[in-house]
């Protein structure tokens, strides 16, 4: 099973009506409160001298917002939105394109930036400094270097690794934006939100019930609700209560926290097999049979989050409240009594 095949998958699937559900202004923007009301100053700031805004870098997992917060960027400017990804930019004369092509105070947007090519890269860093673009004129020896100006561009990067961004590219961000899972009450404001768009019936309990399970990501949340609501047609049910969401997520197996078959693998495997840990990440992808990146990026992050695992310099450990989850009694003598943890 790949990733994606996860209903409680951060990643973008097909049936994702993210455009749909997309907040368009900053106001409209559940939750992030310190990166929403940063981008205000920022953006108010910079309209008030007549300039365009610094480059911003929006990092986290995915689903949180980064693609929402760049598109709301450009609107709350009044300016152009171009948006490409990293991948996609194959060589630098599409960057050098897609750079003299656009239009002072415009947005270009750039997803999974960190995927860029290392000679890509080296364009963008005199465009992002000196909003400049050096080209090279000509070959051999008769070759000369010409400069040619930009426009003064805002340039918006997104990544779910920052860990993988050049130091170079990183510190030519002046906004560096890091986003987090969101509370179950942000995501209840979420939910609430997009049922009113999609036209459906929700108690303030169903509203929540589907928060508590959405792992802490926007996205997710909308694609729980859109499921639910169709289990809630099959039976009939006029309104989504908790009991019918309870229902719905249940049948899909998201457990009560809103974990899936695969992160109940992940902690038994911890449970069982190592007794609680500590135990290397590649001994779980190679026990998984999954990439270790999946494990690290996808898998842990909310673990970790929940309290239910830490991940130490010997390894990962189950946590107190990941044996209780587990509906499991820590080994004796392993100091994970839950007593002190949870
Ligand atoms: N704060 C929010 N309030 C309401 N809806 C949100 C919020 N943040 C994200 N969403 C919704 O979640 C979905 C995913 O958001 P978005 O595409 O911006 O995530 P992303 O961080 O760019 O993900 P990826 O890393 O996969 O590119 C969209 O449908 C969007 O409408
Ligand atoms: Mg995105």
């Amino acid at each position: 099973m790949t990733d994606t095949d996860r209903i409680i998958t951060g990643e973008r699937r097909p049936e994702d009506v993210d455009a749909a559900l997309r907040p368009k202004t900053l106001d409209d923007f559940v939750g992030q409160r310190a990166a929403r009301e940063n981008l205000r100053v920022f953006i108010d700031a910079a309209k008030g001298r007549g300039d365009a805004l610094d480059h911003v870098l929006f990092f986290g997992p995915p689903g949180l917002g980064k693609t929402t917060l760049a598109q709301i960027i450009a609107r709350e400017m009044g300016v152009g939105f171009r948006a490409t990804s990293g991948p996609v930019i194959a060589k630098s004369g599409d960057l050098a394109a897609l750079l003299t092509n656009l239009e002072d105070g415009d947005v270009l947007f750039i997803d999974e930036i960190h995927r860029l090519n290392p000679a890509v890269e080296e364009v963008l860093y005199p465009a992002m400094e000196d909003r400049a673009l050096d080209l090279m004129i000509g070959e051999g020896p008769s070759a000369r270097s010409v400069r040619i100006d930009l426009p003064k561009f805002t340039l918006v990067g997104a990544t779910t690794r920052q860990g993988l961004l050049t130091t170079p590219l990183r510190d030519r961000f002046g906004i560096p934006v890091r986003l987090n899972f969101y509370t179950v009450e942000e995501l209840e404001k979420v939910v609430r939100r997009a049922a009113r768009l999609l036209g459906l019936a929700l108690a303030e309990d169903g509203a929540t019930e589907v928060a508590r399970r959405s792992r802490g990501t926007p996205r997710i949340a909308g694609r729980l609700l859109r499921r639910v609501r169709d289990f809630a047609q099959a039976a009939g049910a006029a309104v989504v209560d908790a009991k019918v969401a309870d229902a719905s997520l249940t049948r899909m197996e998201v457990d009560a926290l809103g974990l899936d078959a695969m992160d109940r693998r992940y902690l038994n495997m911890i449970a069982d097999i190592y007794k609680g840990g500590p135990v290397g990440v590649e001994t779980l992808a190679a026990g998984l049979s999954e990439p270790r990146d999946t494990i690290e990026e996808v898998i842990e992050p909310y673990l970790i989050q929940l309290g239910l695992i830490a991940r130490t310099a010997r390894g990962r450990c189950l946590n107190g409240r990941g044996w209780t989850h587990l509906g499991l009694a820590p080994p004796p003598g392993s100091g994970q009594s839950g007593l002190f943890d949870s």
